[in-house]
């Protein structure tokens, strides 16, 4: 039975990684697949991963008809056997209902990627649609963490390395590396829950800590390596 498979987490954790190689598994079985992305920080018509690997894509972007798309190719005498959606956050709901007359009436398996929820813990239209209609919703087995050590289930954005709320929803960019987002304005992080509330990313932890004018809210927000 044809599924919609939605692989949902927060930003880094191995989605667009587990689309290639859900991509190479099934090709190197004779598997015709068709790749879809949209927005991806490698450019237009990419699916890129942070672990080096890149593929090209058929760019969804706004107004793409995903049905009309693959009836198209295969009533033209192509071949389609999976579908794979990364950066589905992005997509509008409509295009989400359109991944679904895929599975349905096409009969042809849809595997999505995407961020639940943005920078200010609410969650994307595009996912939003996938949790209403998936049969499945996936968690990553790779788990990415914040900087306490607790699992990493919320993403901020940083501007100028500053943690912020307000903004507009999509802004594509990268997560920062140990040093932070060097000479890059707009950055994000992933955060627990707790220390999303109060705004404390790892910058912002290591200058509290540092500074003498500021005690700590409790002893779980030292910048130390364990669960909280
Ligand atoms: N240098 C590295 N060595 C090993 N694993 C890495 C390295 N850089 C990134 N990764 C892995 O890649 C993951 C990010 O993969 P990616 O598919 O780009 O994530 P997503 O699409 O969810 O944002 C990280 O969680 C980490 O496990
Ligand atoms: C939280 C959040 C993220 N984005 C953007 C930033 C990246 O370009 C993508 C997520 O990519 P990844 O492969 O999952 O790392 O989404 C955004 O536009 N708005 C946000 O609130």
């Amino acid at each position: 039975m044809p599924e919609l498979v939605f692989f949902a987490g927060t930003m880094d954790c191995g989605k667009s990684t587990l689309a290639l190689q859900i991509q190479h598994n099934r090709s190197a079985r004779g598997l015709s697949g068709m790749i879809f992305t949209r927005n991806d920080r490698a450019g237009e018509g990419r699916l890129s991963s942070r672990l080096g690997l890149v593929t090209e894509a058929v760019e969804a972007g706004e107004g793409f008809d995903f049905h009309a798309h693959l009836v198209r190719h295969l009533t033209s005498g192509g071949r389609t056997d999976y579908v794979i959606a990364d950066e589905a956050q992005f997509l509008e709901p409509e295009q989400v209902d359109q991944l679904a007359c895929v599975v349905d009436d096409l009969g042809i398996d849809v595997f999505a990627f995407g961020i639940t929820t943005d920078f200010r813990t609410r969650l994307f239209p595009g996912s939003r649609r996938l949790i209403e209609l998936a049969d499945r919703i996936e968690s990553l087995q790779v788990e990415a963490l914040c900087w306490c050590g607790a699992r990493a289930t919320h993403n901020a954005r940083t501007v100028g390395g500053r943690m912020v709320v307000e903004g507009a929803q999509v802004v594509v960019g990268d997560v920062a590396g140990p040093q932070g987002a060097a000479g890059e304005d707009v950055g994000y992080e992933v955060l627990c829950r707790r220390h999303h509330r109060r705004r404390l990313t790892a910058a912002a932890a290591r200058a509290g800590a540092l500074s003498p004018d500021v005690l700590p809210v409790d002893g779980a927000d030292a910048p130390a390596l364990h669960h909280g």
